[in-house]
């Protein structure tokens, strides 16, 4: 195998959560390429991603030459353009001559990246890829399994030779070496090491004890609270299961009863089969699977809130597919592997008579799809294709109010939590806003949860809901009928601002809360969901969300 097919593996390794080039490279014996050349390539071209994967695209490199992947299309044009050596093939290789053939025409779209950028040069190119790369933002997060052990005892045992710091910032920015550990100051058994170390070797990350899983991502379960409401509770978009086993814990340490077997149900649902069998995996690794009960291959809106089973619903965590823009890379410095990609074939159909150029899609390492079509429906990110994003999230915000909307009908529900990790306004506060003033919400009374009755540590979190697009929304009708003005809207909504000084990705969530089962009519909304009508367009939500790569997932 080529150095470059081994440099792709390791791409493909790295985007799909697999960890650091570093721990990818040198963690495996017996590549056939020297491990030093390969860590050099995977993380300069990884760098220049983003901009090489414009630079592909623009020049239809991929149209003509069916033979290069988009991961080799990268490394090779990473060689080609900018590396002092070149290709690092014999000239005659197939390969090497699949790339030089189009080296003009790749050159002449690099010198247009650069100057859409306002950088003339390729050395005021280099200058700006590099600024933007060495900075490392995040840390590793890692919730300590309150169902399988403690976290006095994990810093005993597990993180004996770490040594504790209280500042975050130290964490993110030590040495390779330096083994630091920092307990988290807002969620309960949450704990941050440098990216560098490696868990999942450690006995008790095989044993479940310790769960990789972002800040942000502990959010929707600790804020939900589901103790306080005392019943039942439905994670309704459950795989893979990080807010489950969450929920499970929580309920578990806080819940009054000390018999395990009497705690309340979690019934987790998860639209997605083959997700369903990764769900089902994770509670059993997590020991959750006494208090949870999966429901797999199971449609959330299919369930009837009037069934007998959901009577002691209580609580409900809703976390569904969103566009997955807050999510960041799991490289060092939170690099992200951009890949030039290539649109199905209805969509590279002729278009008014101009052959349609491929689209270039940013994925995260998280959420590197399993193949080439469907990356395809990955967010568009380039100008181009701006109002496809439009179309894109308005059709995922369209399917998030339902299920808002579908969660507001437990005729027993009390609380609701609603999270996505997108950064867009039109997934988040819209939405928030929109299902409030939902017939559902004003007949059965839900009203948002304001900041001062949220648990501690959300209570503490600084940064809150945009109050700007809270406003967009409620100008346009009455700002009174849901009871609460902007500030305190955005007030009650929790952002986390993806690679900032916090270390989390982007997120969001909001809670909803009832004072009393007042109106437990039917509501006319309700009727469109339990008829059907609701799910005409569910297929269009694809999953570009949050993987769970067995328990490397940071999510
Ligand atoms: C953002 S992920 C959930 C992540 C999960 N909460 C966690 O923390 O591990 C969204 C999940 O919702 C599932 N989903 C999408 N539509 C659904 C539906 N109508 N009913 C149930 N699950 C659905 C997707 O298959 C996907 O697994």
């Amino acid at each position: 195998m080529s150095l470059y097919h081994e440099a792709a593996q390791i791409l493909d390794t790295a985007r799909k959560g697999g960890g650091s080039f570093k721990t990818i490279v040198f963690s495996k014996k017996g590549w056939k390429s020297d491990s030093k050349t390969l860590f050099a390539l995977t993380t300069e071209t990884a760098k220049w991603s983003e901009i090489l994967s414009e630079v592909i695209v623009k020049s239809e490199l991929l149209n003509n030459q069916k033979q290069i992947t988009p991961k080799l299309a990268l490394l090779l044009t990473h060689d080609l353009l900018l590396s002092k050596n070149g290709i690092a093939l014999p000239a005659k290789h197939g390969l090497a001559l699949a790339i030089t053939r189009h080296k003009a025409r790749l050159q002449a779209e690099l010198k247009k990246a650069g100057l859409h950028r306002g950088l003339a040069t390729i050395k005021a190119l280099r200058i700006h890829v590099n600024g933007r790369t060495t900075k490392p933002s995040h840390p590793r997060w890692i919730r300590v399994n309150a169902l399988r052990t403690f976290l006095a005892e994990q810093l005993e045992s597990t993180f004996a030779e770490y040594k504790r710091v209280d500042d975050l910032a130290a964490v993110v920015n030590a040495g390779s070496d330096e083994r630091l550990i920092y307990v988290d100051q807002h969620i309960p058994n949450l704990i941050a090491v440098p990216a560098d170390c490696v868990l999942t070797t450690s006995t008790a990350y095989k044993e479940g004890m310790l769960l990789l899983q972002d800040k942000a991502s502990c959010f929707p379960a600790y804020l939900l609270d589901p103790v306080s409401a005392g019943g039942d509770v439905i994670d309704a978009c459950a795989a893979p299961g990080n807010k489950t086993t969450h929920l499970a814990a929580i309920l578990a340490s806080t819940g009054e009863s000390s018999n395990y077997t009497e705690l309340p149900k979690i019934i987790a649902c998860e639209k997605d089969s083959t997700r369903s069998s990764v769900l089902a995996r994770m509670i059993k690794v997590a020991g959750a699977d006494r208090t949870v009960s999966v429901k797999h291959h199971q449609d959330f809106f299919k369930l009837q809130p009037d069934a007998k089973e959901f009577k002691n619903v209580t609580s409900l965590l809703l976390d569904p597919s969103c566009s997955g823009s807050g999510i960041i890379g799991r490289d060092e410095g939170g690099v992200i592997v951009h890949v030039p990609n290539t649109l199905g074939p209805k969509q590279n159909a002729p278009s008014r008579g101009k052959k349609r150029k491929r689209a270039a899609v940013s994925v995260s390492a998280k959420v590197e799809p399993a193949n080439d079509t469907e990356a395809e429906e990955a967010l568009p990110e380039l100008e181009d294709d701006k109002s496809k994003l439009q179309s894109r999230l308005e059709s995922l915000s369209e399917f998030q109010l339902r299920m808002l909307r579908h969660a507001m009908d437990f005729p027993a529900a009390k609380r609701i939590t609603y999270s996505t990790c997108s950064i867009y306004a039109q997934e988040n506060e819209h939405v928030v806003i929109r299902a409030l003033k939902s017939d559902v919400a004003v007949e059965r009374g839900w009203r948002i949860m304001k900041r001062e009755e949220q648990v501690d540590g959300m209570r503490r979190w600084h940064r809150r809901g945009d109050r700007g697009a809270v406003a967009e929304v409620l100008d346009v009708a009455d700002p009174t009928d849901i009871g609460f003005d902007a500030d305190q809207i955005a007030d009650a909504c929790v952002r986390c601002v993806k690679g900032d000084e916090d270390g989390t990705m982007g997120f969001f969530v909001a809670g909803f809360v009832r004072d009393d089962l007042h109106g437990s009519g039917r509501s006319s909304n309700s009727q469109v969901i339990a008829n059907g009508h609701a799910e005409k367009d569910d297929g269009a939500v694809e999953e570009e969300e949050e993987e769970w790569n067995g328990f490397n997932d940071g999510h």
